[in-house]
Formats: structure tokens, sequence, C-alpha cells
């Protein structure tokens, strides 16, 4: 289990998002929405300590993993990003081959030799079902892939490493519509295999896929979340006003 308390981020002295408590368990997808600027991506960048590289960003709190301080459970931010793997909104894959994109991943962390490295490989592009498509060209550049292929790729680079924890920020909304719903049918079937953090402003998406949500909001320009718990009783239930107006659609 992933979890923070009270975490806060600021940049440049400015606090964006204030004390964000959540916990994602393994098996289970955590989305998390709202609107614009609330502080999804940044709450997402510090769990896997990505803002410690952007100029001027702080955070406070505590962020756990099974119980225990993240820094303690990781030895170095490299085997923290290995355990916890994060996928962008844009598709980001290396440019050099298909093949090379996932080996040097694994090489980066010191894993397989060269038989291993192939094996892992082609384990990771089934496991997103992108083998049949390209197996016959690893060694082309991966940025001649279609949009949708290079998402499927940069999550087969991400879990050829065997995370934990994947974290995705709106990992299908560059996509075209068929291209998105094969991402998302993928998330679907990798889920009972990791924790997985989504941020999404597809509420359908988030009602499809999360067993529970946190939906932030920015309340005197600060963002936080509003409310967060299982899926169905947000969408159905919330008694919290801003909540219902957001999930409804009218709102934000
Ligand atoms: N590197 C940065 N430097 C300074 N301010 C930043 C930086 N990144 C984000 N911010 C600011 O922090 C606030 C929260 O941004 P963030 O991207 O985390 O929100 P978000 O909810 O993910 O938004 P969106 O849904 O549009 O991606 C915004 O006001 C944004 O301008």
């Amino acid at each position: 289990m992933i979890s923070s308390e009270n975490l806060s981020v600021s940049y440049h002295g400015r606090t964006v998002l204030r004390n964000a408590s959540v916990a994602a368990n393994p098996g289970r997808v955590l989305a998390l929405v709202g609107p614009s600027g609330c502080g999804k991506s940044s709450f997402l960048a510090a769990l896997n300590r990505m803002t410690d590289l952007i100029p001027g960003a702080n955070v406070t709190g505590q962020i756990s993993f099974d119980g225990r301080p993240i820094d303690r459970v990781f030895s170095s931010r490299t085997e923290l990003r290995r355990q916890v793997g994060m996928i962008f909104q844009k598709p980001n894959p290396f440019a050099m081959s298909i093949r090379r994109n996932i080996e040097l991943a694994l090489r980066e962390h010191g894993l397989g030799n060269r038989d291993e490295l192939r094996q892992i490989t082609e384990r990771a592009l089934r496991d997103v079902s992108l083998w049949d498509e390209v197996q016959d060209r690893l060694d082309q550049s991966a940025l001649e892939l279609s949009g949708g292929q290079q998402q499927r790729l940069c999550i087969a680079r991400a879990i050829a490493l065997k995370p934990q924890v994947l974290l995705m920020d709106e990992p299908c909304s560059a996509l075209d519509p068929i291209a998105a719903e094969r991402v998302e049918q993928l998330i679907q079937s990798m889920r009972e295999h990791y924790t997985i953090i989504i941020v999404t402003h597809n509420l359908g998406q988030a009602r499809r896929l999360a067993d529970h949500v946190a939906v932030f909001w920015t309340r005197g320009g600060v963002g936080e979340i509003v409310e967060y718990g299982p899926t169905e009783a947000l969408f159905e239930a919330s008694s919290n006003e801003i909540v219902k107006s957001y999930l409804s659609g009218e709102r934000g």
C-alpha cells in the first residue's frame, strides 16, 4: 500500500496542494479527479519524488509504503522509481529502437543478461498486447509507432521493471478514442497485478476503472482533496455539494 498523509506541495513558496491524505492498495485503482490546476499532477509527481527534479518545488508531509516512510523503504531515488513507475499524458518513448526502449530501462537498473533482457522485453510487449504488432520491427525507431502504440510501449517499459505501483497522469488523454479505449482496457487487464493511481479528466473512465476516487478542488487558490472514498459511494451518494455537482458533470 502507498499512502500520503498531509502531503503539501509548493512551487517557489506558493502552495498549490495542501494536506492531501489518501491510500492506494495493491490490486486496486485509485482515480484522482478534479478541475485543472488543483494539484493532481503535483501530487502524483510527489509520490515518486519527481518533484525533486522540478526547480522551486517543495514537498512536506509523509509518504508511506506498506506503512513505512518511503525514504526508508527504498534506498535511492532510482530504486523508488523502479518500484513506483510513472506513465505520462504524452507518450514519451526514447528516440531509439522499440527494443532498446525497454532494454535500456532494464540495463539502467542493472537487470538481466542479454537473453534475459530479450525475454523480459518480449514478455512486457506481450503484456501490453504490442508484441504481435511490433515483433517484426523491434529494431525500428519507437517514434515511428502510432501514439497509442507509443503509450503501450511506455507502459511496457514501466512494467518490465516489475514495479509495485504505477502512477498514470492522464494516460489516455493525448490519444484518439480507439487508442484511448485500448489503453483503458490494458489498465483494466493489469489492475490485479499493481497498485494503480490514475489522474483522469474523464469521469466515465474514473467510474469504470477506479475502486476509489479522490476529488481534488481549489479553495482560496490552493488545491486540496475534498472527498476520498469508494467510487460508487462518491458517484451515487456523496453529500458534498462540490463533489456531487462535479461528478454529475454540472461543475468544473
Ligand atoms: N513546475 C511548476 N512550477 C510552478 N508552478 C507549477 C509547476 N507545476 C505546476 N504548477 C502550478 O501548480 C498548480 C497545480 O498544477 P498541477 O499540474 O499539479 O494541477 P492539475 O490538477 O494536475 O492540473 P491539470 O488537470 O490541468 O493537469 C497550478 O497552479 C500550476 O500552475
